[in-house]
């Protein structure tokens, strides 16, 4: 076939490196961008072929994320803005790890395994976000699309999960919104100032100020782009714009969550809101710090303990009996599953790290709040509580109260990019949460009070050798690494630690 030739004579445009080995972890492959070329390419072959099993429009989206600029990345994305299907992330492995003359059969061996149907039409959507190496690894992706003959529309500079929220909006028919940036923006600051009119009495102007640390990243330039969407009803003050200091350096959402110390870069007085992105907008974490000058970090748990709070408030007022579970990962501090599950009377789940894992676990509840400690994070809903919400709210006999809480959760649902973690749509959300409940950001902080963690990095010779089972909060290899951990946590009360192998970076991570 055509196709295949154009493939052979494409790719050696794309070598891979000898001896290199790549494998999709957590999120994507990740790398020094030097490393990736090839990888790219593939991975634009590899969404043809997804697009054409799916028959839906697959979106590849080029970042490393929180990692340094000199890295990049790449992660698949699926039908319905969710990420690649795990049984796929095998197959991009062995395409992005096979020899140059191997390729062909690499790719012959996923059409046969999955009996695609080469005919079949293809679509990819690809974005990127700033590092200095994005636009030509997302030509590369352009590229590998050509090659297999797929359709490919190109949204550029993009966050990750506007990509996410792109291929939704595309594979349903425009249903879940409209496919495009400003679409975007409309959808969700429409719902944010629907929500923000029911901000409470004692909210004053003052608290429409927030500060935000951009990362140096593209989470900066999308947050300008939709400040006049936001009809002044959220007066955002940007830090880290990009436009001097360095992507995710000392800045940033894993920054500040790691290192438990603000951004540099950013000014605001004691007690004022601020709140970072990392380098492709899809976490944040918040902050603030008190009159003694001292830091206190609201992150990704205090986050679904907020949201979660105000979902089951709104349900109760609204007298729906929707169920209503919190996912979490081994970083959640337990002090705020300790709350959520005893306080909040909410069903906690522990998955494995990487939203993969979180996404599928929330999707079995009506309403699922995930978020990973890091500020990775959002809600879903599923379509039974969607109809019954909308119901409600449509219903001319509801009364008053119901109605109200209704529409409130209404709005709620189209705030929330139910893709995937959104920076920028839990921002606007978080935002309304507070002014609606009339709540400082040092109430929020005060619903519980975090017990004192530490996340460490070290570099190994070989990250593999480590195994681990219970959600990865047991190491089962190698043989005398658990019982250590055992022997120094029960020297303490209410602790815990665990130690696993990163899937970003070459690092093993540990938490106590
Ligand atoms: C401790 C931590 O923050 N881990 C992060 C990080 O994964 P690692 O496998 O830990 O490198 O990057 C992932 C992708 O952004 C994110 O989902 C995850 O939570
Ligand atoms: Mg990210």
């Amino acid at each position: 076939m055509a196709h295949f030739q154009d493939v052979s004579k494409q790719s050696s445009l794309h070598p891979k490196p000898a001896e290199l080995v790549s494998q999709y972890g957590t999120a994507g492959f990740r790398a020094n961008a030097k490393l990736l070329d090839h990888i790219m390419f593939r991975m634009g072959l590899l969404a043809v072929l997804r697009s054409k099993k799916t028959k839906a429009t697959i979106g590849v989206m080029v970042t490393a994320s929180h990692n340094p600029e000199e890295d990049n990345g790449v992660k698949l994305i699926d039908p319905m803005g969710e990420m690649l299907l795990q049984t796929w992330e095998s197959y991009a492995t062995q395409l992005a790890n096979a020899e140059q003359e191997d390729l062909l059969t690499a790719l012959k061996d996923v059409i046969e395994k999955e009996a695609i149907n080469m005919s079949q039409e293809a679509t990819v959507f690809v974005g990127k976000d700033t590092r200095s190496s994005s636009s030509s690894l997302s030509q590369a992706v352009l590229d590998g699309v050509s090659a297999l003959g797929g359709h490919s529309k190109d949204y550029g500079l993009v966050t990750t999960p506007q990509l996410h929220y792109m291929v939704r909006c595309q594979n349903t028919q425009g249903q879940y919104g409209e496919a495009t940036v400003e679409g975007y923006y409309r959808k969700l600051c429409q719902a944010f100032i629907q929500l923000i009119k029911n901000k409470a009495s004692n909210c004053t102007d003052d608290q429409k100020h927030l500060s935000v640390d951009g990362a140096n990243g593209i989470g900066a330039l999308k947050v300008h782009e939709m400040e006049s969407h936001l009809k002044k009803e959220l007066l955002i003050s940007l830090f880290n714009d990009g436009s001097k200091g360095k992507l995710n350096y000392q800045c940033g959402a894993d920054f500040v969550k790691v290192q438990q110390k603000p951004p540099t870069g950013i000014e605001i007085n004691p007690g004022e809101r601020g709140c970072s992105f990392d380098g492709d907008a899809d976490r944040i974490v918040y902050y603030y710090t008190d009159s003694d000058g001292r830091f206190h970090l609201l992150d990704g748990d205090k986050i679904a303990t907020l949201i979660s709070t105000f979902l089951k408030e709104l349900l109760t007022q609204a007298g729906l009996d929707l169920k209503i579970a919190v996912v979490q990962t081994a970083y959640a501090n337990g002090s705020s599953t300790h709350y959520l599950e005893n306080t909040m009377k909410v069903t906690v789940r522990c998955t494995k790290t990487g939203v993969k894992h979180l996404h599928h676990a929330a999707q079995e509840f009506d309403i699922g709040v995930y978020f990973e400690a890091n500020g990775h994070g959002t809600v879903l809903f599923s379509e039974a509580a969607e109809e019954k919400i909308q119901q409600l709210a449509e219903n001319p006999s509801t009364d008053d109260e119901r109605k109200r809480a209704a529409l409130l959760l209404r709005n709620t649902v189209y705030v929330i990019n139910q893709t995937v973690g959104d920076a920028i749509s839990d921002m606007l959300l978080i935002e309304a949460i507070l002014a609606i409940k009339g709540m400082t950001i040092q109430q929020w902080d005060a619903m519980y009070t975090d017990l004192p963690n530490r996340q460490l990095k070290v570099k190994v010779s070989d990250r593999r050798v480590i195994d681990t089972t219970d959600a990865e909060r047991r190491a089962v290899s190698p043989a005398g690494l658990q019982e250590a951990i055992d022997s120094l946590v029960k020297k303490y009360r209410q602790a815990r630690s665990f130690v696993r192998p990163s899937g970003t970076e070459d690092v093993v991570k540990s938490l106590r």
